[in-house]
């Protein structure tokens, strides 16, 4: 196992409190994604003034981009305590019948990674989310009785990296679904100058941009670049995040001008200089960079392929002519190599 990378969307084990201290705390704070944030207010605010609990919410989008954070939003807006669980958390009917019928009127339940609940959860969940009520099974077998328990409205956000994992009848019973996008470079910037402020970090403008530019539309990323450069300028300089010292500290961390890795750079150069351009399969090409075929293909494929530096073809990787371009390399035609050069 590689160590993880600065640029991993996932979040790490040991930066969860780091984050929470970055969560903005209301929709006003919420910066990127405005569309999600307007409508999501409309939602909100047309509750409040009917006096009744939100609609349910099914927020989608990649690990880091603040799904999460709008749960907790939504909480502190609608001024309801919030209870988190996750999907794989959920292995039986029973466990999210223990939490439904703990919940207090109007509370939000967030439930992360949704589409990894048991089917027999997911069907407890649908009834709950209609009705307010859930089916408690006494006994076994043909003897066995559904006693209803009523539970009180509550607004259920569900998150998901997978939407299209989701069975359409539990898509169907989100009354507000937002797809979360990357995040624009300005928006990125927005975030580290508030996330700075926070932090008691002194960050130059120009800084905070040339940070922006390799978080990978990602506030996640962001932040964390933000805490490395940090680092780096107070134990190499006198703690002021300037430029030079944003570039020289994410050039350590090998987190190049555009955001790619060491391992998107090295899937890049082995397609490029080891297999002239592709087609190579997943496997070959995992081999030849050290790394597991999942990893290649989950970690660092599809930031490469969103560049435009790298297609997957049915015949294998190829690299673009953008590819070959940001390694400083000359591809060897007018284009990248198409497939049928290579049959
Ligand atoms: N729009 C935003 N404005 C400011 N900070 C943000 C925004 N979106 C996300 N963040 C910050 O990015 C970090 C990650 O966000 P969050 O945990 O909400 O992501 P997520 O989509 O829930 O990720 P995952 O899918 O891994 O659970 C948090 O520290 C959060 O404060």
């Amino acid at each position: 196992m590689t160590k993880p990378s600065p640029v991993d969307p996932h979040a790490f084990p040991d930066e969860q409190a780091a984050e929470s201290a970055l969560r903005p705390g209301s929709l006003a704070e919420f910066r990127g994604q405005p569309r999600v944030a307007d409508q999501l207010g409309l939602v909100l605010d047309a509750s409040k003034h009917r006096g009744t609990v939100p609609d349910h919410v099914l927020l989608s989008g990649p690990p880091g981009l603040g799904k999460t954070t709008l749960a907790m939003i939504i909480a502190s807006e609608m001024g309801a305590p919030i209870r988190i669980s996750s999907g794989p958390a959920i292995q039986h009917a029973g466990d999210l019948a223990a939490i439904l019928s703990g919940l207090v009127e109007g509370e939000v339940f967030f439930l992360d990674e949704i589409h990894r609940m048991s089917r027999p959860a997911e069907e407890l969940l649908y009834l709950a989310m209609e009705d307010f009520r859930v089916d408690v099974i006494v006994g076994k077998g043909p003897g066995a009785t559904a006693i209803p328990l009523e539970i009180p409205p509550f607004t259920l956000v569900g998150a998901t990296t997978r939407a299209g994992l989701l069975p359409g009848p539990l898509r169907d019973r989100f009354g507000f679904t937002a797809q979360l996008d990357f995040y624009e470079t300005p928006a990125i910037e927005h975030i580290l100058v508030r996330s700075a402020g926070v932090l008691g970090i002194q960050l130059r403008p120009e800084a905070a941009a040339e940070i922006a530019r390799r978080s990978r539309g990602t506030p996640r990323i962001a932040n964390r670049l933000l805490r490395r450069v940090r680092d780096y300028a107070q134990v190499k300089a006198d703690g002021r995040v300037t430029e030079p010292i944003a570039r020289a500290a994410l050039e350590l961390y090998e987190v190049d001008e555009l955001g790619l890795d060491r391992l998107d750079r090295g899937v890049l150069e082995a397609v490029c200089k080891r297999f002239g351009g592709g087609p190579v399969g997943l496997s070959t090409l995992a081999i030849s960079v050290g790394e597991e075929a999942e990893t290649v293909e989950e970690v660092a494929e599809p930031f490469l392929v969103r560049q435009g530096f790298l297609m997957r073809t049915q015949r294998g990787r190829v690299a673009t002519e953008a590819g070959w371009r940001h390694l400083g390399l000359t591809p060897p035609t007018s284009g990248a190599p198409g497939p049928d050069l290579f049959s």
